[in-house]
């Protein structure tokens, strides 16, 4: 008998689905990305040293790994659905950003500390953080959704057409950034993101219905459905090597894509001698890049497959981008622009490959902790390497001070992303050894027709 068409058939509506929870991590992203830009204003503006920057733009993943945030979170959405955990994801956003922007506003005294933090720094990483638990929380979610209404359709092509929304959304961060913080006052940025989130809150809540709607009919209560969920699942993805391997490169490769952006702007302007106006808008570069090629990769993915080898190529073009970057004697601005497109490049192959790769090694009740688990150990990475980056930036790399502002030489920290772009390269190698070892199908097609 033949099965009845559903929402999800339709290819108006599952692409509608896919447009309106794509606005609400745009927004995510946008928010994310939307303070890095302005490191040297926040020291010449708010005293923040590259040490408050480190721990800020760390606390993004300080709930998620040391609370195991993203852990309950993936265990939430397997057991009690998209619907609820997205929700709940859309408003920690919310109140996570306004947060950190009475961090950022408040009359707070630059001299009271908490935990060896200015008070100030310390409210706006706290806000942060919780932000970064509703946004990891709602990538989760949006991965299972495109997973549900495209399984067996155009799967690699709506996560690539996904993520390359969000991308807009940080590159927008990074290009209107400086400008607006000139224009207006240096929070002002982190308002525009707070009215964005609202916005995509509401259009989370949108979804919710289209969402119970394909439950319906296609006769799967979620609850039921999910509730298969046990924690053997747990033990089951912790035991399976391809969970390692990609939660492994995850963390390494993005490590050197996410927190190098963070410090990119600083460096356009320290090292290549770019324009402040102009440096975030050359750092968000690989976002741009990423929006053309992602959906591109994705469509590739989807009819001819090699998964694992795009994830090879991808993370060895990383090791030629920030080794390039680490010379000292390669100044010029030229340079800066193409390595940023290369980097573009690498950052739209391996996302494009490795989310798609998921669903292939993991059954579908196990899909949200399994990215929960992936996104749990990639953000060990998110919060230890700006830390670490900013730590090193106070301590070996200042080489003088100009408008109350340290200038930097980015010599040590580029070597550090290039450590890290090499041992992705490695892994990425050994994920291609298992995949033929194990059968996990990640050189083949995504999509039977194509
Ligand atoms: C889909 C993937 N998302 C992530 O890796 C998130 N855990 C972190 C997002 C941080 C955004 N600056 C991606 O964006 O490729």
């Amino acid at each position: 008998m033949e099965k009845e068409r559903t929402l999800r058939d339709s290819v108006l509506v599952r692409w509608s689905a896919l447009g309106i929870v794509a606005f609400t991590m745009m927004a995510a992203y946008f928010v994310n990305d939307i303070m890095a830009p302005l490191k040297t204003m926040l020291e010449a503006n708010l005293d923040w040293t590259s040490r408050d920057f480190g721990f800020f733009t760390g606390a993004y993943s300080f709930l998620n790994v040391f609370l195991l945030m993203l852990i309950w979170g993936g265990l939430m959405l397997d057991r009690f659905g998209i619907r609820l955990t997205g929700k709940i994801a859309a408003i920690l956003m919310v109140f996570g950003t306004a947060l950190q922007y009475y961090g950022m506003t408040a009359n707070i005294s630059t001299e009271a500390t908490f935990f060896g933090y200015k008070q100030g720094v310390f409210m706006a990483a706290a806000g942060y953080s919780i932000f970064g638990v509703g946004a990891e929380v709602a990538g989760i979610t949006v991965t299972k959704i495109i997973a549900k209404w495209f399984k067996g359709k155009e799967l690699g092509t709506a996560m690539g057409i996904q993520v390359a929304l969000a991308r807009i959304g940080s590159q927008v961060a990074y290009s209107v950034s400086i400008p607006l913080a000139k224009s207006f006052s240096i929070s002002t940025p982190v308002l525009l993101g707070l009215v964005l989130l609202v916005v995509g809150l509401v259009t989370f809540f949108i979804y919710a219905v289209m969402d119970r709607k394909l439950d319906k009919q296609e006769d799967y209560a979620e609850e039921e459905d999910e509730s298969k969920f046990s924690f053997k699942d747990v033990k089951n993805i912790l035991i399976n090597p391809g969970f390692w391997l990609i939660a492994l490169l995850c963390v390494l490769f993005y490590s050197c894509v996410f927190p190098f952006q963070k410090f990119a702007s600083e460096l356009m302007i320290n090292k290549y001698g770019i324009s402040d106006n102009l440096a975030g808008t050359i750092a968000g570069l690989p976002a741009l890049g990423a929006l053309i090629l992602t959906p591109v990769f994705g469509i590739y993915l989807d009819c001819k497959g090699k998964g694992a080898s795009i994830m090879m190529l991808g993370a060895a073009m990383l090791i030629g981008v920030h080794c390039i970057y680490a010379l000292p004697f390669i100044t010029n601005y030229l340079v800066a622009i193409i390595l940023m497109i290369i980097l573009g490049i690498a950052f739209s192959l391996v996302p494009s490959a490795m989310w798609p790769s998921v669903t292939k090694i993991f059954p579908a009740r196990q899909l949200g902790t399994a990215y929960a688990l992936i996104f749990f150990i990639q953000n060990i990475g998110l919060w230890g390497v700006p830390n670490l980056i900013g730590w090193v930036l106070d301590n070996y790399c200042v080489v003088g001070n100009e408008n109350n502002a340290n200038l930097y030489d980015y010599t040590i920290p580029m070597f550090v992303f290039t450590g890290f772009a090499t041992l992705s390269f490695i892994v990425a190698y050994l994920l291609k050894v298992a995949d033929k070892k194990y059968g996990y199908g990640l050189e083949k097609p995504n999509m039977k027709d194509c």
